[in-house]
């Protein structure tokens, strides 16, 4: 990426002024540290309370790689080495594991088998299972192939509205409350996920207002859960503190999950202002897996070992086996015959080996 494609990003609203948290007034404020002197003075100690301010205590993961990393891949991914890789993602701890999507096979051929996939899983109970479903088409199927819960999926940017789902923003509302409100009668729980909700490999810089605008509007058709997918991964903390000031106007910060792709090494700094932000709902990729087909440029979602990593250094709890998750990363790295995408793993094992 240019130099400039890569400012049409790295924006921002503030004109490039960092971001400034007051803990006193539990607010965000842009504004210049050089205007305003007593930004600098801060008590040595207070640092460890103004750095970590409020992390929440537990951070629930959303495992995504079954999903998010297997439609991207080119070769084929058997059935049985999807389900296995569920199991044992689940057998690490995480409580949800995005399994698959009911999508057009001509669209996303990598997930034909979404109805193998979900009937050939042992659902475990307490663990959440939830599949994409574009339209009403995709929710009947998942259902008669026994989802207990869905997602839907718009986003921000009406180029990749287009791209991904063939539809406009407004198109894919309509479709999505035909397609929540029966799932409410099935009484299935339902997601919500905003794509390009910093960048869009078409229209550059998204405005935050955009990805509120989406936001509010899935929440209020009932989505539980409203995930914010940085589907190209060009978001910094700045960037990513406006966009979640904006959402965080409609939908309680506690239905906010956030969704990073890596590809400029930013998800991990992105991840901890947000928690700073008040989110404890995180999605992330086994090994890193992960990219759209449909987003040009879009590499991998941040690995979940890296993510558990930097969690548990922070003394966040995850209920997540470290050790099981690598295994199950190692698993599926081994199967597409590629090295570990997850740095954590690559360091961890070059010390034991
Ligand atoms: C939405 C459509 C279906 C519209 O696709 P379309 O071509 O506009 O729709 P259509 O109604 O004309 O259908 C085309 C064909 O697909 C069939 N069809 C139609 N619906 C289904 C269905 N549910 N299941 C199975 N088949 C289906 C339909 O029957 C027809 O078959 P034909 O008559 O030609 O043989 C298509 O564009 C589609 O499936 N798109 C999904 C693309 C996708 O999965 N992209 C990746 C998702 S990742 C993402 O969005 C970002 C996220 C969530 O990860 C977060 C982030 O990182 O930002």
């Amino acid at each position: 990426m240019t130099a400039t494609l890569a400012s049409k990003y790295n924006n921002s609203c503030n004109g490039g002024a960092p971001m400034v948290f007051h803990a006193n007034s539990h607010a965000w404020h842009q504004q210049c540290r050089q205007a305003d002197s007593s930004c600098h003075v801060v008590e040595l100690r207070d640092l460890p309370r103004k750095v970590m301010w409020d992390l929440p205590s537990f951070v629930k993961i959303v495992e995504v790689g079954p999903r998010d990393g297997l439609q991207n891949e080119k070769g084929n991914v058997p059935t049985s080495v999807k389900i296995q890789l569920i199991h044992k993602l689940v057998a690490a701890g995480l409580s949800v594991v995005e399994a698959t999507s009911f999508v057009s096979p001509k669209w996303v051929p990598q997930l034909a088998d979404a109805k193998e996939v979900l009937k050939g899983i042992q659902q475990m109970p307490n663990v959440r299972y939830p599949v994409l479903t574009p339209n009403l088409r995709g929710f009947e199927a998942a259902v008669a192939a026994g989802a207990k819960e869905i997602a839907v999926f718009a986003s921000a940017s009406e180029s990749f509205s287009k791209s991904n789902i063939n539809c406009t923003i407004e198109e894919s509302l309509v479709r999505y409350r035909d397609v929540t409100a029966a799932a409410k009668k099935h009484g299935l729980l339902i997601r919500g996920y905003v794509s390009c909700v910093i960048g869009c490999p078409v229209e550059g810089a998204i405005d935050p207002s955009k990805v509120a605008y989406v936001a509010k509007e899935l929440y209020n058709m009932g989505c539980s859960e409203i995930s914010l997918g940085d589907t190209i991964g060009v978001g910094t903390p700045g960037s990513v503190v406006a966009m979640l000031e904006a959402v965080m106007s409609f939908v309680p910060v506690d239905k906010i999950a956030v969704h990073f792709h890596d590809t400029y090494g930013q998800a991990l700094a992105n991840i901890l202002v947000s928690l700073q932000m008040g989110i404890s709902i995180v999605d992330s990729s086994v090994s890193g897996l992960g990219g759209c087909p449909y987003a040009k440029g879009a590499t991998g979602n941040v690995a979940t070992e890296d993510v558990v990593y930097m969690l548990h250094g922070l003394g966040i709890e995850t209920n997540v086996d470290l050790n099981k998750l690598m295994e199950a990363g190692n698993y599926i790295s081994k199967h597409l015959g590629r090295p570990l995408g997850s740095k954590t793993a690559a360091a961890l094992r070059k010390l034991t080996t």
